[in-house]
């Protein structure tokens, strides 16, 4: 496998997560997280992400089932993608929702937003049961990762499908244009990524790559630009905001644009 390679397009997962927050400040059916999920896709979006937490502050549990049969009646090509700590709660809700992937991310009950990405050697067991769990049905697995090979190559030997990228600490430096270190730590992680040997698909080398958290239309490019091969990114917060501004129809076809 060379050290180069080739470019993809990469997907685009909308994380409705933020129109659930907004819907939920009354005690009303809208924004309606179901029309939204319509607009996004319809404008061309590849998949929904939903990160339900513990308190159902934005993203309901009933919201989860009626995203899946949405997806599963009216968008059979596209992608649901369920992100959460491997709570019973959770690993249950997520098998229900048959959604193609499930991405485990380490997050304490109460937390405001992801901060972090796992520490596998410290939750093996954890992490390999519930892998193991969805895995048997018939669902792909991701593992939210801080941006170090090692993190990579853990991911990997646990036998996850996918990582995905933890972004936010990109995002905040390149406000303040001191990305260049971290593009960097994109470069290693991403090549330790597409040499590892995979310990669920021996036959298979390689760990594919998502990545997300504050991704933005203004910050995607330099992103893309060391990991052109990145498959897939789940974006909420900024799209919302560009949404605000734009329409969500509109702000689905200029991340399409970058992303490609
Ligand atoms: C894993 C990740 O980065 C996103 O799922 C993000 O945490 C969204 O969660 P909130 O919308 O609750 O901030
Ligand atoms: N997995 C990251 C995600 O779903 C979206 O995060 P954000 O764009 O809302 O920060």
């Amino acid at each position: 496998m060379s050290n180069q390679s080739a470019a993809t397009a990469t997907k685009l997962s909308v994380n409705l997560n933020a129109v659930a927050f907004l819907r939920n400040r009354r005690d009303m059916p809208w924004p309606s997280v179901i029309e939204m999920a319509r607009l996004v896709l319809d404008a061309g979006a590849h998949g929904i992400t939903v990160h339900p937490r513990p308190d159902q502050r934005h993203i309901r549990f009933s919201d989860v089932h009626d995203l899946s049969a949405l997806i599963a009646a009216d968008y059979p090509g596209a992608e649901f993608n369920v992100e959460g700590y491997p709570t019973p709660e959770f690993l249950d809700l997520a098998m229900a929702s048959k959604a193609h992937q499930v991405t485990l991310v380490p997050d304490a009950p109460g937390q405001s937003t992801s901060d972090h990405g796992w520490n596998v050697a410290q939750n093996l067991d954890l992490l390999q049961g519930s892998i193991d769990a969805l895995r048997r049905n018939g669902q792909r697995v991701s593992l939210f990762v801080d941006v170090d090979a090692s993190s990579v190559l853990a991911a990997a030997e646990v036998g996850a499908d996918r990582v995905e990228f933890y972004t936010g600490p990109y995002a905040a430096l390149f406000e303040g244009g001191q990305h260049r270190a971290e593009l960097e730590r994109f470069s290693d992680a991403a090549q330790a990524a597409r040499h590892a040997c995979h310990n669920a698909r021996p036959d298979t080398p390689g760990l594919t790559m998502n990545a997300g958290h504050d991704l933005t239309l203004a910050n995607f490019p330099a992103l893309k630009a060391v990991l052109p091969d990145l498959a897939e990114v789940s974006i909420g917060h900024g799209i919302t905001a560009d949404a605000l501004i734009m329409g969500f129809p509109e702000a689905v076809r200029r991340y399409l644009q970058v992303l490609s």
